[in-house]
This record gives structure tokens, sequence and C-alpha cells, in this order.
């Protein structure tokens, strides 16, 4: 089967501030993206949802693609990258488990005993299965025109089968818990298999977004690359990371998550690609901070709200950038007060030096106003500049 990607002709990037920052640069202003920053609180895009279910909307390239753009277009200049229109649930979905978004995501037929395991294939066709996610990042990068960089992404192993054995979204995560407890090997073979299916979306994301010169060859999985630009960002989503104790979570969901960069790093130097920088997202893994930054194997370590930019830094010292961490309820606090704590967020990375992008510490949610959702990311542009002291010395100076 041969995808419609065209790797040839790919535009020159034009804004690489936050492939800067995730490599650890101390950029002269922090970049700035939102997770989720492509859905609900968009009027154009519940207008798209009107006419397409979500499936359709992630499996159909044009739409997918019109997704992304739509933050990028609205808040024109002021979004520093964009996030591939998807979801974390294509992954269970491609291994054959029916998902329904009605609109939190719902599975009908969960796994839930080491039996179901039979179920799910040892290896899928990433291709075949999915084949649209690297359509429509391949769509994106060319439709972008390089503006900002695109992220790639998708959900880490231990969020992954906390779904699938839940079957949703759940409070105390009682049964994906009983299987880390009961089941330790069983739970090993789910979380591989899953890592599995990562690290070849991952690697795909790539390939279908590679600069300008590179040459590849999805039917037969050879990739022949002349030339690439380390322009892409991959992002890992272990939403569901805080809610294991930090011992569990460093025994169960790291390891998969230290397989995927590992396996996602080979198999692009494998291919001649330079490699891409990658962004763990453990939320509110604190307690293992200090063990992400040295062992993780991330360029990039999101934060959520649950920690101030000096703690985490003083954790991580310079091993990392850092991403995060607004509180996502700041949104709907109004402007004085999002201009005020973004102020403080920023003269908090900045202090502690290294890369930060700037982020919330989760997605934004649907009732958010697009006003305010703006005024975060103007006060982003304005309090995030490094050295504004200088520049007003230089004044006062110039005054005498
Ligand atoms: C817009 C949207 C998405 N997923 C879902 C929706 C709403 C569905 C609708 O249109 O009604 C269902 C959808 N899918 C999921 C949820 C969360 C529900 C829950 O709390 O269980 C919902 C509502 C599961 C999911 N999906 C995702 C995560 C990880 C990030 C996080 O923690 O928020 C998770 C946990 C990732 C995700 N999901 C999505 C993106 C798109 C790109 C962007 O960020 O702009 C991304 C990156 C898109």
């Amino acid at each position: 089967m041969s995808l419609r990607v065209d790797t040839e002709n790919l535009p020159v990037l034009k804004n690489d501030l936050i492939i800067r920052a995730a490599r650890g640069e101390e950029t002269e202003r922090a970049p700035v993206w939102v997770m989720r920053q492509a859905g609900r609180y968009l009027p154009e895009f519940l207008e798209v949802r009107k006419h397409h279910s979500f499936f359709e909307c992630c499996k159909t390239p044009e739409i997918a693609c019109e997704l992304t753009l739509q933050p990028i277009r609205r808040f024109k200049g002021l979004l520093d990258a964009a996030i591939i229109f998807c979801d974390i649930l294509v992954v269970p979905e491609a291994m054959g488990m029916t998902i329904e978004m009605n609109p939190a995501p719902s599975l009908p037929n969960p796994i839930r005993t080491p039996e179901d395991l039979e179920r799910l294939p040892e290896r899928i066709d990433v291709n075949k299965k999915l084949g649209y996610v690297f359509e429509a990042v391949n769509l994106t990068r060319h439709k972008l025109n390089g503006e900002v960089p695109l992220i790639g992404f998708c959900g880490a192993p231990w969020t992954l089968m906390a779904y699938m054995v839940e079957g949703g979204g759940s409070k105390t995560y009682q049964k994906a818990k009983e299987w880390l407890y009961r089941w330790p090997e069983a739970s090993r073979t789910l979380l591989t298999r899953v890592a599995d299916v990562c690290v070849d979306l991952l690697v795909g994301q790539v390939l279908a977004g590679a600069q300008v010169s590179c040459r590849i060859s999805f039917c037969d999985g050879q990739a022949k690359l002349k030339k690439s630009l380390k322009k892409q960002l991959l992002q890992v989503f272990d939403s569901w990371a805080s809610e294991l104790p930090p011992a569990l979570y460093q025994e169960m969901a790291l390891p998969p998550c230290q397989y995927i960069a590992k396996q996602v790093r080979a198999k692009l130097q494998a291919l001649g690609h330079p490699g891409v920088p990658m962004t763990l997202f453990a939320k509110g893994a604190n307690a293992s901070l200090d063990v992400l930054a040295s062992e993780a194997g991330y360029d990039v370590l999101g934060l959520d709200s649950s920690i101030t930019p000096a703690q985490a830094r003083k954790l991580v010292g310079h091993k990392v950038a850092l991403q995060g961490n607004a509180d996502p309820m700041l949104l709907y606090g109004g402007q004085d007060a999002i201009k005020a704590e973004v102020k403080k967020m920023c003269d908090g990375f900045l202090a502690g030096g290294g890369g930060w992008i700037a982020n919330l510490g989760h997605g934004v949610t649907p009732q958010v106003q697009v006003d305010d959702f703006r005024c975060f990311l103007e006060s982003v542009h304005k309090y995030s500049r490094r050295n504004p002291e200088k520049a007003e010395v230089q004044v006062s100076n110039e005054k005498l």
C-alpha cells in the first residue's frame, strides 16, 4: 500500500525557537504552545465537528490538517508549534480495540485478564493501520509553509494500558493498578506490545514530516535519507503517571517510555536521520523528576502545575529542558490574573536558566474563551524575554 506522502519539497522552517529551547538553549523569548490547542474551545473546530465524527476527523488527512492549522491561523504569530490533530487512543484502536467517543473515550471491550492479551496482535503493520496519521503529518507540513514546527505524538504505554484495561477514563484506576500489582509479567507484556506500536507511530511521523531531500519509500519500509534537518519534535503523553506511587511508576511505567525513546532514536539513526528532540510529559510524576532527567532519555520534561519552576529546575539540574506549567484553570480567572500569573511563571523559569517551553500544566479545556487563551499567549510573549532589565538599564542610562 502506498501512502500519500510527499517528502520531496517540504517548506523550509522559519521559526525554530522551540527546537532550540528543547535542545537546552536559553532562547531570546520562551516558545509557547498549548496542549490540546486544537479542539473544543475553538468555534471553528466545533463547526467542523458538527459534520464529522471524531475518528473521521483523525482519519481524514485533509480534516486533521485543517484542525491542526486552525489555532495557528487564529493566533497568527503567537504560537511557536503546531501539534498534529489526532488522539492517543488511535494506538489501541490500531491494535483492534473499539473506541467510542461520546464525548469522553469509552472502550466497550476492555482487556480484563491476561487471557485477553491473546486478542491483541503482537505486531501490527503501522503503515496500514496508522498510515492516515503519516499522511496528515505530511500534508500539514506542506500546508504549514514552514511557519512553525509540527509536533508528532503518542500516548505513553501506561496511560494507554489504563484506558485499555479500565475501558475508559477512571477516578481510581483500580483495574489498571490491579493488573500492575497482581500480574506484573502480563502487564509488562501488554506495556511492551503497546510500546512497539508507539515506536513505529513516532518514527513514521518523523519520516512523514522529514525535511527537504529526504527520500522515503513507505511501501517497502526502506528509507533512504540523503539529508535531513532536526526540525521536528515528538511528545509522549503519560497523562496518568501521577496515579502511580513513585516506586511503582519507576518500576512499571517509566521503562516502556525509556524503551520508546531508545528505539525511536535507534531506528531513526539506522535510517541516517539525525534524530529529533523528544518530550516526556509524565503528568505529576514530580517525585521522579530527578530520575526522569537522568534516566528517561528525553530532551524535555513536561510539568503539570503542582510544582514550582524553581523546584523543578532544582530537581533536574541542566540535564533537560522543561515545559509547562500554568494551571489550565487560570484561563478562567480573567485577564488580570492571567497576566499576573504568567509573569510569575516566566520569572520563575527564567531565573532557573536552561531551555524552557511555555505551556499549560495540562490541556486547555472546552469552556475557555478564545480571548483569554490569546491573553495567555500574549503574556508569554511579553514576560518571557530574557534580559528585559538590560534594555531598561540601557534606556535609563540614555535618560541620564
Ligand atoms: C479534540 C479532542 C482530542 N481528543 C478528544 C477530543 C474531543 C473529542 C471531541 O471532539 O468531542 C477526545 C479525548 N481523548 C482523550 C480524552 C480525555 C478524556 C479523559 O479524561 O479520559 C478526550 C476527551 C484521551 C486523551 N487524548 C490525548 C490525551 C493526552 C493529553 C491529555 O492528558 O489531555 C488523552 C488522555 C491527546 C490528544 N487528544 C487530542 C489531541 C489533538 C491535538 C491537540 O492537542 O491540539 C491530543 C494531543 C484531540
